[in-house]
């Protein structure tokens, strides 16, 4: 770790922006048992921070409000992902993310590691398929901008995305993927419609509603309380849209502006402490999210 002794060891920062599944449309499914998708993501200014510096071996730490229920040995997908560069780094993972919670969290966690590491070390990106392999989602947050995602998650195309004004909410139920998608009845579902060019984010939400989340019927039946959020969401007052991210149990809702979604966040928090929130725009996070060099 860096200290007074070492001045000129780099340090780099990475943050990890939480992903969220406008749509989520789920289309078929492979003979391995992974499911075909076609959905349309975007990434939150919300999001875990990672900070990694030069060591003999490679260790984490894990701290931050929700960093009590993430693992701090070889499962977590930080080491998993830094492992690929064979070399030693001390890693920090400042946990503000709720795990297994449909927005990516980990995933989002092994690409800014990844991110980190290229810029610690100075090697290359791992390949497309060593990337996928640390988790169907990590690829889309290797580069975390809007982008409309097919196959298992590793077919990406960017998308241009008016900021969405946002609200994530989650009720603190735990909903492991594999399970959801195991209670999925339908599996050939339609896929997405084209996407056209959004004048606005009023636009935009207003194609979205049209669209659906195909894994949050099964989620709800799973844990009943995502449909309890999905209410609340929708009568905080300016929300125009309100569904589930990923497998779940986070839900987000749209609104006309970031006053809007702020306030709703206030009263949402008053009203439910007990549940997780936080508001911000949805879009671009790819700028927030480089690696910088303290
Ligand atoms: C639901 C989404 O969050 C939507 O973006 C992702 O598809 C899930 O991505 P992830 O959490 O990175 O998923 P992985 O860690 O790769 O897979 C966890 C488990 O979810 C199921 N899984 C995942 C992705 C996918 N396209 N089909 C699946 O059936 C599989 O049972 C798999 O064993
Ligand atoms: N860095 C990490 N952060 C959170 N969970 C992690 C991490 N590494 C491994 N895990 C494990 O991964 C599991 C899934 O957590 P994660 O937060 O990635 O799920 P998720 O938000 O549902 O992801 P997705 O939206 O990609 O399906 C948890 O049970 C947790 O123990």
């Amino acid at each position: 770790m860096q200290n007074r002794c070492t001045p000129n060891m780099p340090r780099i920062d990475v943050f990890a922006p939480a992903k969220v599944n406008l749509a989520l449309h789920v289309t078929g499914q492979r003979a391995d048992g992974y499911h075909l998708l076609d959905s349309l993501v975007a990434f939150s200014p919300v999001g875990d921070a990672l900070t990694l510096a030069p060591a003999d071996a490679l260790v984490l730490k894990v701290s931050g409000p929700e960093g009590a229920a993430v693992p701090e040995g070889p499962e977590n997908l930080v080491l998993k992902a830094a492992a690929l560069f064979g070399v030693g780094a001390a890693v920090t993972l400042e946990k503000c993310l709720p795990a297994a919670s449909g927005i990516g969290g980990g995933s989002s966690d092994a690409a800014a590691a990844l991110r980190g590491m290229a810029a610690l070390t100075g090697q290359p990106l791992p390949d497309a398929a060593a990337v996928l392999k640390l988790g169907a989602d990590v690829p889309m947050c290797l580069d975390p901008r809007p982008a409309r995602t097919r196959g298992i998650g590793e077919d990406l195309t960017p998308v241009a995305l008016p900021p969405l004004p946002a609200v994530l909410v989650n009720p603190r139920v735990e909903v492991p993927t594999p399970s959801v998608f195991k209670a999925l009845t339908v599996k050939d579902n339609p896929p997405l419609p084209e996407i056209p060019a959004f004048a606005d984010a009023g636009a935009c939400i207003g194609w979205l509603a049209d669209q659906r989340n195909d894994l949050q019927a099964p989620a709800v039946a799973q844990a009943p309380v995502i449909a309890e959020v999905l209410a609340v969401l929708a009568a905080l007052p300016g929300c125009k849209l309100a569904r589930m991210s990923g497998s779940g149990a986070t839900c987000f809702g749209l609104f006309g502006s970031e006053a809007e979604a702020e306030a709703a966040q206030t009263a949402l928090a008053a009203s439910h402490p007990g549940w997780w929130s936080a508001h911000g725009s949805l879009g671009d996070q790819a700028q927030k999210a480089a690696a910088t060099v303290r």
